[in-house]
């Protein structure tokens, strides 16, 4: 079940970096409308590995967020996901990810996608010069958060885009399935069912991992 990026032939490429603990339909209505109007040939979703800034709490198994971000975009030719992040090992650093997608697509242009919390935090990511040297970056509004341009950003490297407000985030999803609330339209079908099937986000009753193996 993986995914060939470098069969993805394109010269406007988004890319699309987040935990995806899970993912769900905020993050795919953001890539969708991003492509249309930044007119992308595709759009690389990218799992993190071990996201550095979210040390503080428990994250999935990375193969299980890859598993479920190419489950929610397998039925779009746009969209493709990208192992990069997964296998590289130790803490996640977009610099990297971005040097990667780089050296696999020397001709393309690279527009990296954030939410509106995400980009807020932009000037803490490790080696955030060459960062907008590599890729522009296309800002997203998000419900909860306001969408602004710091006066340190370098002008030409991001843009700033409005998108439909959905109201979802990764980590309501968790505390919903964790509380046996329904989970049904806020992400994919395939990404309930695999949710299900894993016994994900629910409560650990005696310290022990309650998920089964996924069966081959
Ligand atoms: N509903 C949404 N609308 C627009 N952008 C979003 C939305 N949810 C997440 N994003 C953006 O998608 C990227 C990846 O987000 P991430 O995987 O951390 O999901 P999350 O919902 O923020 O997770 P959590 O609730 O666990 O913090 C980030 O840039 C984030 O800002
Ligand atoms: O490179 C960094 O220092 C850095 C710090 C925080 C977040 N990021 C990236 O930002 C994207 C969204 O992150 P998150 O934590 O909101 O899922 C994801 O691709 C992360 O790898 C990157």
């Amino acid at each position: 079940m993986t995914a060939s990026v470098a069969a993805f032939s394109a010269r406007r490429l988004g890319v699309m970096g987040g935990t995806f603990d899970p993912v769900h339909n905020g993050h795919l209505v953001a890539a969708s409308e991003v492509a249309a109007l930044f007119a992308l040939d595709g759009v690389i979703f990218v799992p993190s590995g071990q996201p550095w800034q979210k040390a503080d709490r428990e994250v999935s198994a990375a193969e299980d967020r890859y598993l479920m971000t190419f489950l929610a975009t397998a039925g779009n030719p746009q969209f493709t996901v990208s192992r990069t992040d997964v296998d590289r090992g130790g803490l996640t650093y977009t610099i990297d990810t971005l040097r990667d997608l780089r050296a696999l697509y020397p001709d393309a242009e690279l527009f990296f996608i954030t939410g509106a919390d995400a980009l807020a935090q932009i000037l803490t990511w490790r080696d955030v010069h060459e960062l907008f040297l590599l890729a522009h970056f296309v800002g997203v509004t998000r419900p909860g958060y306001h969408l602004t341009f710091d006066a340190s950003l370098p002008a030409n490297s991001v843009s700033l885009l409005e998108v439909p407000a959905l109201a979802i985030s990764s980590s309501d999803i968790r505390d919903r399935v964790g509380r046996g609330a329904p989970i049904w339209y806020l992400t994919p079908d395939a990404v309930v069912r695999y949710i299900v099937k894993r016994g994900l986000y629910r409560p650990h009753r005696d310290g022990t991992d309650p998920v089964p193996p996924v069966a081959s």
